[in-house]
């Protein structure tokens, strides 16, 4: 396994580095908070939003691992939370959707925007404009709406020139996020850094120090959070990539495979 510093030190500075941020889950258990993106993260990328598939092990060892870390692991995604949730049944986790713009804390209680009916009609005029684009996916989230162009590369321009049109009829409460082969219009008031903070308020998250981990441009936000609060981050990227986190990891493979280590370690806790 491989690692890479940002700044870049030799290999084996980076990879103590990386692996050591996590280890430190399974030697502290009480003072460490995990902070999971999903999509590029914990699972592989597919051609489509649908098309992934959740390694048969992953909501087990995720489960186990909260439990070692007495329930301080929260996923922070920009899918919706409904959808998210039902990625790792039969466990639910606290979870921040849609960017944070939706958010399950520990107690249950979930907070989210409601957009009006004219986001509604907006959806609607995005999914007819983009029927003209071959290959492009609308995804409605329900407070957002994405652009996939990645079965359709060549549409990247025409999406790109669209979506600032649909930003202006959003209106001031949203914002565009762009993300891998993909732009959304989301609400703005949230991020995943707000997100991360919120859950280091509240019980078993508050007095631990978080490891955020994360794939693209909207996880930079919980990175610059975690950093600023004394934690770690870790950016999956197979190839150099821009990045404020502190370390990163090559693949999806190379995280699941050190979360199954520390998700088996040990009984009661990790130690
Ligand atoms: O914050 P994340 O959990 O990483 O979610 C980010 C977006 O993930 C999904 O789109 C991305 O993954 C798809 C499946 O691999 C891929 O086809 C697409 O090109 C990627 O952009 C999801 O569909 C989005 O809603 C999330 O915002
Ligand atoms: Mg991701």
């Amino acid at each position: 396994m491989s690692y890479q510093e940002n700044p870049r030190q030799d290999d084996q500075a980076s990879v103590s580095s990386g692996e050591e941020a996590l280890f430190k889950l399974a030697f502290q258990p009480d003072q460490w908070a995990l902070f999971l993106d999903i999509d590029g993260t914990l699972i592989d990328l597919a051609d489509t939003p649908d098309g992934i598939v959740v390694p048969p092990d992953l909501p087990e060892n995720l489960h186990h691992l909260s439990t070692k870390l007495n329930g301080a692991l929260a996923l922070v995604t920009g899918r919706a939370l409904a959808y998210a949730d039902r990625l790792f049944v039969p466990y639910t986790f606290p979870i921040a959707g849609l960017h944070g713009s939706e958010r399950r804390g520990p107690s249950g209680e979930i907070s989210r925007f409601t957009p009006n009916a004219a986001f509604e009609e907006l959806k609607a005029a995005l999914a007819r404009e983009a029927k003209q684009w071959p290959g492009v996916l609308v995804e409605d989230k329900g407070a957002a709406v994405a652009a996939h162009y990645r079965q359709a590369p060549d549409q990247r321009e025409t999406v790109e020139a669209a979506m600032p049109r649909y930003l202006d009829m959003a209106g001031p409460d949203f914002t565009l996020q762009r993300g891998k082969m993909v732009a959304e219009i989301r609400p703005a008031q949230a991020s995943k850094g707000h997100a991360l903070k919120a859950f280091l308020d509240e019980t078993p998250f508050n007095g631990r120090k978080p490891i955020a981990i994360g794939d693209d441009v909207t996880d930079e936000a919980m990175f610059r959070t975690a950093n600023r609060l004394g934690g770690h981050s870790i950016r999956i990227a197979e190839t150099p990539a821009e990045t404020e986190a502190i370390s990163t990891l090559p693949s999806t493979d190379a995280l699941r495979a050190i979360l199954a280590t520390l998700a088996g370690a040990g009984t009661s806790n990790i130690a």
